[in-house]
C-alpha cells in the first residue's frame, strides 16, 4: 500500500512574494496562537499546585499515573542496568565524539590592560542549575540526554534536572537513564510537555527550579520555554528548538534514493516535521518524488513521515544559486549540501548545522559525529547558533584599577558623567583622587 500522495513539484518563478512566503512558512506557527493559550494554562496550574499538577496533566496528555514525579536514584540506577549492550555501546561511542567536539570549545579567558593600570577581564563561569528537557512524546531520544548532558557537565554546572516523558510504566528508558548517568545527570524527573518546562521554572516539591531550561522539543514545549523566559526574573532558555527541519540542496549529481531517505529521515520525528528540497534540477525532483513513494512504504514510522510529508516542499529553482537564496532565506535548522561544490557554498546560508556533500546525511550528526543536534528551528538559525558548551557558561567582566590608573582614567570619567547630567558619578571618581 502506498501511503503518500507524493508532493507536488512548484516552479518558483512562478509564484509571486506572498505565494513564496505562504510556501514556506512553518506548520507549527500555523497553529501558534492556540499553542499558546494551551500552555499558558499549563503553566498557571503548575505554578500554582506544583507537583499535584505535574500528575493530574500527565495524566491526562500522557496517559500515565505517576505516584511523584520526579524517580529515586535506586529506579535510575536499576532502568539504566538494563541497557542493551549494544546499544550501552553505542552510546558509549557516541559520547566519545560528542565529548571531543564539546571539550574543544572550552573559551579563553581574556586580561586587556586597556590604559596602563586599568586592567579588564572576561571570565566565564559555569550555570548552576540546568534543566534539560529531553523530547519523548512519539520517539524516546536518549542521544538528547547526551547533546545536552555532555556540554553541561563539561561547563562544570552542578545540578543536571532532567524531565522527559514517563513511558507506560511511569519511568524513563534504558537508554535514557543510562545516558542520564553516564553524563552525571543529579535528578530525574518522569515529566514531559509544557507541564515539565513550567516545574523546571518554578519549581516545585519534587522538581528543582533551574536557572536556564535546555532542550528540544514540541510545539507545546517551545512555547512554554519562550513563555518563562519572558516572565521576570524567569529562567533563561537556550533558543527556540521545535519541530525537525531540513532543507536540502541538491543539484544534478545528487543521488534521488539519498535524497529522499534524508527527507524521511527527519519527517519521522513527527507530523510537524518540515522537510523541503530545493534544487534547479527538474529530474532530480521527479526522481526524488518516486523514491519517497517506494522509500516510505517501507517505512515502520510510515504514518507519521506520511503526515510530515504533506507539509513536505519540492521547489525547482532556475539556477543552483537561486536555489542557494532561497535556502538562506529560509534558514534551516538543518541544511544539506548534496552538490557538486558543497564545501564552497556550506558559508553561504544561514543554517544551524550543515552537512556537506553526498556520504553526510544529516542523521549522522543527529546521533555521532560529534556535533550537537540541538539546534534552532522556525528560521531563528538567521541570529541564533547550534548548542555548545558555552551555553551553559555565564560570562561576566572584572576590572581592577590602581591609583595611579584611576588618576589617569578620570578626566575621561568625569568629562562624560557631567556632559549626562550625572554629577554623583564624576564625584565617585574625584572622592578617590586626593588621597
Ligand atoms: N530542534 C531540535 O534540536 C530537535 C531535536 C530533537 C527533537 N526535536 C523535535 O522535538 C519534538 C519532540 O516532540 P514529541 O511530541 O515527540 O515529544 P515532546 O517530549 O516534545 O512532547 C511530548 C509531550 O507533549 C505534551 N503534549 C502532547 N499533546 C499535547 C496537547 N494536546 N496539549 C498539551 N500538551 C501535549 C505531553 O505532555 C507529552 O509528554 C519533535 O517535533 C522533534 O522534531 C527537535
Ligand atoms: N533530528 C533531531 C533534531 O532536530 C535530533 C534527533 C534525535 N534523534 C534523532 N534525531
Ligand atoms: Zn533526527
Amino acid at each position: 500500500m502506498t501511503y503518500l500522495s507524493v508532493p507536488p513539484i512548484t516552479r518558483w518563478a512562478e509564484l509571486d512574494a506572498a505565494q513564496r512566503r505562504e510556501l514556506l512558512q512553518r506548520p507549527a506557527q500555523a497553529a501558534e496562537s492556540q499553542t499558546v493559550t494551551r500552555v499558558q494554562g499549563i503553566l498557571q496550574q503548575v505554578r500554582a499546585e506544583g507537583d499535584a499538577a505535574l500528575q493530574r496533566l500527565t495524566a491526562q496528555f500522557d496517559r500515565v499515573e505517576l505516584p511523584t514525579p520526579r524517580l529515586t536514584p535506586g529506579q535510575v540506577e536499576v532502568q539504566a542496568a538494563r541497557v542493551p549492550a549494544e546499544v550501552r555501546a553505542a552510546i558509549d561511542a557516541a559520547y566519545d565524539n560528542i565529548y571531543a567536539f564539546h571539550a574543544a570549545q572550552q573559551p579563553r579567558p581574556v586580561t586587556v590592560e586597556t590604559q596602563p593600570g586599568v586592567i579588564c577581564e572576561l571570565r566565564y563561569a559555569p550555570l548552576q542549575r540546568v534543566g534539560l528537557y529531553i523530547p519523548g512524546g512519539s520517539a524516546v531520544l536518549p542521544s538528547s540526554v547526551l547533546m545536552l548532558g555532555i556540554p553541561a557537565a563539561l561547563a562544570g554546572c552542578q545540578h543536571l534536572v532532567l524531565c522527559s516523558p514517563p513511558g507506560a510504566d511511569g519511568l524513563l528508558s534504558p537508554a535514557v537513564c543510562y545516558a542520564a548517568t553516564k553524563v552525571g545527570v543529579t535528578d530525574v524527573v518522569a515529566v514531559g510537555g509544557a507541564q515539565a518546562v513550567a516545574a523546571l521554572a518554578y519549581g516545585t516539591e519534587s522538581v528543582p527550579r533551574v536557572d536556564k531550561i535546555f532542550g528540544p522539543g514540541n510545539a507545546y514545549v517551545t512555547a512554554a520555554k519562550t513563555l518563562v523566559s519572558s516572565e521576570a526574573g524567569g529562567p533563561a532558555i537556550d533558543m527556540p528548538a521545535g519541530p525537525s527541519e531540513l532543507l536540502i540542496v541538491a543539484d544534478k549529481t545528487a543521488d534521488a534514493a539519498f535524497l529522499a531517505a534524508d527527507l524521511l529521515s527527519q519527517a519521522e520525528h513527527g507530523a510537524d516535521s518540515q522537510v523541503i528540497l530545493v534544487s534547479s534540477s527538474a529530474a532530480v525532483l521527479e526522481a526524488t518524488c518516486h523514491e519517497l513513494a517506494r522509500q516510505l512504504d517501507r517505512l515502520p514510522r510510515r504514518d507519521i513521515a506520511a503526515r510530515a510529508l504533506t507539509a513536505c516542499r519540492l521547489i525547482l529553482t532556475g539556477s543552483l544559486d537561486e536555489a542557494i537564496k532561497v535556502a538562506d532565506d529560509y534558514a534551516p535548522e538543518h541544511l544539506s549540501l548534496q552538490t557538486e561544490r558543497a564545501a564552497e557554498q556550506a558559508g553561504q546560508i544561514r543554517a544551524g548545522s550543515v552537512f556537506v556533500g553526498h556520504y553526510a546525511p544529516v542523521a549522522g550528526g543527529d546521533y555521532a559525529t560529534g556535533t550537537n543536534h540541538v539546534l534552532p528551528t522556525y528560521g531563528a538559525a538567521r541570529a541564533s547558533s547550534s548548542l555548545g558548551l558555552h551555553d551553559f557558561l555565564r560570562r561576566y567582566t572584572v576590572q581592577t584599577l590602581s591609583h595611579s590608573g584611576l588618576k589617569a582614567l578620570a578626566p575621561t570619567v568625569t568629562a562624560l558623567a557631567r556632559e549626562e547630567g550625572l554629577e554623583a558619578h564624576a564625584r565617585a571618581i574625584e572622592a578617590r583622587l586626593n588621597l
